[in-house]
């Protein structure tokens, strides 16, 4: 790819593997999920998130899609439990979603498609740094919520009420006071695999724990999603939608549940 990675057709995921070979590799993520595949594990243990909304601390349009970030340099908010050893930190989290209700998703249940998908990035603090981690095959764990079409989501509305201030790529602004539990679904239920960032460097650090209940958003707050775009202030505007990359091959791994 002449320029930067992204999701048109000339630098887009069918692309990445020319800059990213391990695009190709064995643990590449997101994926379909086939339920009647996936192994019930009775020694899977219950999710315990710990967050402190003190932490926030910025939301951003990285040109790829909005991250709100969350300050990481005390174990203040936490992910413990589930299918991870050890301690993991909310680092940030951020969306994928698509021109339209009928994709936008990076996971696929029974290849079934939501609009957005949810991404609550964490690292292992095995390590010193977010950065010691990012590479490591225990570095990271994140979680993964689907959103599906319906009602209004009034825990949604103060992160896409910022999405005015960053509608460019670079554009930040302050972002406090959030409590990202908040947008978890009642049912912690999940299924867990072990994958990749689903964005370059595709670095196959993620133990990845997708939400089984997806959280409600309504048409309105995906065209909210739908205002921001991929380029910076005064070039040509690109909606930024179609941010996911499709699901990738399984190449033998097993997706556990920790639900019968
Ligand atoms: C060097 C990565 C910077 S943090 C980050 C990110 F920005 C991102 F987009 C994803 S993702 O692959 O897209 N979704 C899980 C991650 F996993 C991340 F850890
Ligand atoms: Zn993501």
């Amino acid at each position: 790819m002449s320029h930067g990675w992204g999701y048109g057709a000339s630098n887009g995921p069918d692309r990445w593997a020319e800059d990213y070979p391990i695009a190709n590799g064995p643990r590449q993520s997101p994926i379909n999920i086939v339920s009647k595949e996936t192994q019930y594990d009775p020694s899977l243990k219950r999710l315990k998130l710990q967050y402190d909304p003190s932490n926030a601390k910025g939301i951003l349009n990285n040109g790829h899609s909005f991250q709100v970030d969350f300050v990481d340099d005390t174990d203040s908010s936490t992910l413990t439990g589930g299918p991870i050893s050890g301690t993991y930190r909310l680092k940030q989290f951020h969306f994928h979603w698509g021109a339209s209700d009928e994709r936008g998703s990076e996971h696929t249940v029974n290849g079934v498609r939501f609009p957005c998908e949810l991404h609550l990035v964490h690292w292992n603090t095995k390590y010193p740094s977010f950065g010691e981690a990012a590479d490591k095959p225990d570095g990271l764990a994140v979680i993964g919520i689907f959103l599906k079409i319906g009602a209004a989501n009034p825990r949604l509305q103060k992160v896409l009420d910022a999405l005015d201030s960053i509608k460019t790529k670079g554009k930040q602004t302050t972002f406090s006071n959030f409590d990202a539990k908040t947008l978890l679904p009642f049912s912690l239920d999940y299924w867990t695999y072990d994958g990749s960032l689903t964005t370059p460097p595709l670095l196959e650090s993620v133990t990845w724990i997708v939400l089984r209940e997806p959280i409600s958003v309504s048409p309105a707050q995906m065209a909210k999603f739908r205002s921001l775009l991929f380029n910076g202030e005064g070039e040509a505007a690109c909606c930024m939608v179609d941010n996911f990359r499709p699901p990738q091959l399984l190449k033998g791994r097993k997706v556990r549940a920790s639900f019968k």
